[in-house]
Order: structure tokens, then sequence, then C-alpha cells
């Protein structure tokens, strides 16, 4: 089972993400955040960036604010969104080779759904598992094995892929192997300890028959 971190790894959405708080902050007159300045912002969800996003421009949101960021993320769940060069390929060869894949996400379930389904990949997924679903998302074990008992598959050897240093805490609180994505929004954590690095999406065959097998390449 290969397990996929969705934001920074299988999709680059964070333009989308930064116009949905843009037309927040625009509203109260605040300043916009940049591409560069919203990327260090996710990883634990969408309220944790909206609550970020104001700190970064040093003010809180009103009541309502967090919530109509999020139902306007859910409402243009897709906007912009792109899967990385080669996820297509690599994906559908993956499936080829009897991989079964699934998605571990901090995002809502619902925004998750509608974007794989908009890029056309939602039916090589066994299970998308969003933060909001479970009792405690990435970085706790139990989103992970949420994740593969909703595949049906929790007795199967996996292997977590993820930009985010909560994914390769989560992969690694479950004994489980994690591929650092490094074609994502993440930096390379240095105090996580992690078998592999994937520098292009085209690179994960061989880096997770060799994650499962423990061998160094
Ligand atoms: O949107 C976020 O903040 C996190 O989403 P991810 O878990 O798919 O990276």
């Amino acid at each position: 089972m290969a397990i996929f971190d969705l934001d920074g790894t299988l999709v680059d959405s964070v333009d989308g993400i930064a116009l949905a708080i843009n037309r927040r902050l625009h509203g109260r007159g605040i300043a916009p955040l940049q591409r560069d300045e919203a990327i260090p912002l996710l990883g634990d969800g969408l309220a944790a960036f909206a609550r970020r996003a104001y700190a970064l421009r040093q003010t809180s949101p009103v009541a309502g604010d967090i919530e109509a960021f999020v139902q306007d993320c859910l409402t243009h769940a897709e906007a912009g969104a792109q899967l990385y060069p080669g996820a297509r390929d690599t994906l559908d060869l993956l499936v080829r080779d009897g991989w079964q894949l699934a998605v571990c996400t901090n995002k809502i379930e619902t925004a998750a759904i509608a974007m794989l389904g908009h890029l056309e990949v939602l039916d090589l997924f066994a299970a998308v598992c969003g933060g909001d679903t479970v009792e405690r998302q990435k970085p706790d074990p139990c989103h992970i094995h949420q994740t593969l008992h909703r595949a049906g598959l929790h007795d199967v050897p996996a292997v977590m892929i993820g930009d985010n240093v909560v994914d390769l805490a989560a992969a690694r609180s479950y004994g489980i192997p994690g591929i650092f994505a490094d074609w994502g929004y993440g930096q390379l954590p240095h105090d996580v300890a992690m078998p592999s690095v994937a520098r292009h999406f085209t690179e994960l065959p061989q880096r997770l028959a060799a994650a499962l097998s423990c061998k160094a390449i």
C-alpha cells in the first residue's frame, strides 16, 4: 500500500488556497499573501493555515473569518490545483504493478475528494482520509491507521509519501517507512529519520519497492 499526502505531494494546490485567504484579507484591507508566504503555512489543515496567515499579517481573524475561508476553499476546492509532473503516469504504473493507493491528508476530506475527482485520479485510490474525519490528524499515527482501515488493508506492508514533517513523523510513529517528496512545499526535516528522498514523482516505483525491502538506493 502506498499512502500519499495530498497538498505538496500529489497536488500543487497552494495558489487556490492563497486566493481564498486573500479574498478574506482583502475584505479587511490587509495585504495579500504571495505564494512563497503561503507555502510554509500549509501542513496542518485549512483552519491552521488561516490562523497562521492572519498571524503573519500581525492580526487575528474576526468571528466567522476562518469558517468563511474554509467554506470558500470547499466551494472552489479544485481552483488552480494541478497534479505534479509525472504523477498521473506514475500512479497508473503503480496500480499496474499491483500497488494499492490511498490518500492521507490534513485537508478537509470533501475538498480532497472534489480535487482528486476534478483531476481525474480519484478512482485510483482505495481510500481518501481527511483530517476532519479522524480523531487526531497527522502527525498522529492514528490517521495512517484509519486510512489503512478504510482501504480495508490494515495488515499489508505500507509506505507513506509526503513533503511535510507531519507526514514523516506519522509514518515513523506508525512504524512504516516514509519517503520525502522533495518536489513539494516542505523542507527536508533534520529531526525525522528517513530512509529515502524522492527528487521526482517518477522515482517513486523504485523508491517504494526499496522502502519495502529496506534497501538503500
Ligand atoms: O492543507 C494542509 O494544510 C495540509 O494538507 P496535506 O496533509 O494534504 O498536506
